[in-house]
């Protein structure tokens, strides 16, 4: 399951990542804008780490730069999400910390290339070992 959520910059990119995970049978919440207006990204990274901390799944946060709605996003218990520019970043956000939320810059990616790292993210597993310990003083 992938729970979702974007601001006013993020609408197109969000619209093509849940059309292919839908394609590919990926049930998909959609708590973001879908239109251009100006809105505010806290609560959208609210609604979806809330929804986040009760269900079994992945969040991915869109928005300009991807800054004030990861700010937010980590503000929760039990979220680490990471700001991912390419795929190299968001594998390792996965493998070394076990990132439960993609945050895509829409701003600064195209969307050809947002679809590319959210593959990234969603192939790559955690690693456990020393990342593991690490993870576990976050959560600490
Ligand atoms: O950091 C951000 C959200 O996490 C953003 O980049 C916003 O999308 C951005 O600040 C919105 O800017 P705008 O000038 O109001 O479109």
């Amino acid at each position: 399951m992938l729970i979702i959520g974007n601001d006013h910059a993020g609408t197109g990119l969000k619209n093509l990542l849940v059309d292919w995970a839908r394609e590919q049978n990926v049930e998909v919440i959609n708590h973001g804008t879908d239109g251009v207006d100006s809105v505010d990204y806290p609560d959208f990274a609210k609604a979806v780490c809330k929804d986040l901390n009760t269900k079994n799944g992945l969040g991915v946060l869109i928005c300009g730069s991807g800054n004030g709605i990861a700010m937010t996003a980590n503000k929760f218990k039990h979220i680490r999400a990471a700001i991912c520019w390419n795929t190299e970043l968001a594998s390792l956000a996965r493998q070394h910390n076990n990132a439960n939320v993609l945050v895509l810059p829409a701003r600064f990616v195209s969307e050809a290339e947002g679809l590319e790292i959210l593959k990234a993210f969603l192939s790559a597993e955690f690693e456990g070992g020393r990342h593991e310990r690490r993870v576990n003083k976050i959560i600490e």
